[in-house]
């Protein structure tokens, strides 16, 4: 290629300067390429694990407990209860595999609070579903560690690596039918463990969290005046389930009491929707119906009488838990667990959708979304804990944080169902109802 004087003068120069920088210039030269390269290495290894490369993504999604503790792990807890937003909070979310547990996490992650997970993926329903919600939100860098809440030295070890100023608890044994079967897995989950979070919560974290915690309105038994009111008598649990959750609720006025914790429970209606339990009605009535299998419809009373819920869409109660959180006052208590400093706030809510829906309804709609008839029998409700209606009046949520929810049966039913066909690939065609 034939250079022109210009470009061959100054290559010439340009080479000569080369040819003799003084030696002090080459070693300033070389400690800057070193230092840039340094800091290039080091901001590699100190940024959130891309997730999308296979090791980073299985260690989110990691299963294996012996990740509770090393140098990784460490990294992906704090990486993930990092806000992204100055004024962001660090919540944990105990139950984050769970179905409102995974809801919350993700709406906390979106709007750039830090937030980290922990979750026991036990088999009470498909561990595989859990794992699936775990799979769904690593890809939106959030990290579920896999413990029990009853492990009170992980929960410590949590506390040492990031001072949470949240923690959303939605971790327990669900269900009110189940615990006819296995009692003590209420009582390991619903008392002790909540017991635990919160002997944690008092006397090992500095500053101690706001805590927002899922209680139930089964507490509302056998009850008969709806709606029902926060300020009514809940002394009548129809379910081992139910009493375990009133025990949550006087469990919390005592640690409120004694060790200033900031607590709010949230009376959860029967909460529906995409990624949901598959123990709950509206699921398996969903896959009996698509299985051309038998469902059974309770009747109260003497079998003559429909049975209602409060249905209310996950999305609704989302936003209720999150108004909880942002509306919970600091905890009054000090490190260790000494004297308060003073009264701590101490909430309870109902999180419903005001609108109850006989069961029997529950099942024409499942029925005209999926084209199919179910194969329907009724019978006598069993004397399995089930209570005949529950009803929610919201306003003190509404009036507290603004809580209202906007979504009927039939449009979080036809979402549902949609997630539910895709989800399990399963080949139909829905009807437009
Ligand atoms: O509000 C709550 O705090 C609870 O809500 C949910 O309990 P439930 O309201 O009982 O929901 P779900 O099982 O879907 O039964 C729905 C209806 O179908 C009736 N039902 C049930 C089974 C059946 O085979 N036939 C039937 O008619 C049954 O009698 C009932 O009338 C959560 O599971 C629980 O964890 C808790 O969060």
């Amino acid at each position: 290629m034939k250079m022109d004087k210009f470009n061959k003068t100054t290559s010439l120069r340009r080479v000569r300067q080369v040819q003799f920088l003084p030696c002090y210039q080459v070693t300033i030269l070389t400690c800057l390429i070193l230092i840039v390269f340094l800091f290039v290495f080091t901001l590699n290894h100190h940024s959130f694990p891309n997730t999308s490369t296979g090791r980073a993504r299985s260690l989110l999604s990691s299963s294996s407990p012996e990740f509770n503790g090393g140098g990784q792990w460490e990294k992906l807890v704090r990486q993930s209860s990092t806000p992204r937003k100055v004024t962001g909070k660090t919540v944990l979310v105990t139950g984050a595999a769970g179905f409102v547990g995974s809801h919350c996490v993700l709406a906390l992650k979106k709007r750039g609070d830090g937030v980290l997970g922990l979750d026991n993926f036990n088999s009470y329903y498909d561990p595989s579903l859990k794992r699936s919600r775990q799979a769904h939100l690593s890809k939106h860098g959030i990290f579920i560690v896999d413990a029990d809440i009853n492990d009170a030295d992980l929960l410590k070890k949590l506390f040492e690596i990031t001072p949470f100023t949240h923690i959303l608890h939605l971790a327990a044994q669900a269900g009110v039918r189940y615990a006819i079967e296995n009692p003590n897995s209420y009582i390991h989950s619903n008392i002790a463990g909540f017991v635990n979070l919160l002997e944690v919560a008092a006397k090992n974290t500095n500053p101690q969290p706001a805590i927002v915690w899922a209680s139930s309105s089964s507490v509302y038994g056998l009850n008969t005046e709806t709606p029902f009111s926060e300020s009514d008598r809940t002394d009548r649990p129809a379910s081992l389930y139910a009493a375990t959750k009133k025990a949550g609720e006087e469990i919390a006025h005592t640690y409120n009491h004694i060790y200033g914790l900031s607590l709010t429970g949230l009376r959860f209606f029967t909460v529906y929707g995409p990624w949901g339990r598959p123990d709950m009605a509206y699921f398996f009535f969903t896959k009996a119906i698509l299985d051309h299998g038998d469902i059974t419809v309770f009747q109260a009373g003497d079998g003559d009488k429909e049975i209602a819920r409060d249905f209310t869409y996950i999305d609704d109660v989302v936003h209720g838990c999150v108004g909880a959180i942002d509306t919970a006052e600091k905890s009054t208590g000090v490190p260790g667990g000494g004297q308060k400093h003073g009264p701590a706030q101490l909430r309870v809510y109902n999180l419903g959708n005001t609108s109850p829906v006989p069961v029997s309804r529950l099942v024409s709609i499942l029925e005209c979304l999926l084209g199919r008839s179910a194969n329907k029998n009724t019978v006598r409700m069993p004397a399995n804990g089930d209570v005949p209606y529950t009803h929610a009046n919201v306003s003190l949520a509404n009036q507290d944080f603004g809580y209202r929810p906007t979504t009927d049966l039939t449009t979080g039913l036809r979402k549902f169902v949609k997630w539910y066909v895709k989800y399990y690939s399963i080949q139909t065609k829905l009807v437009r109802y």
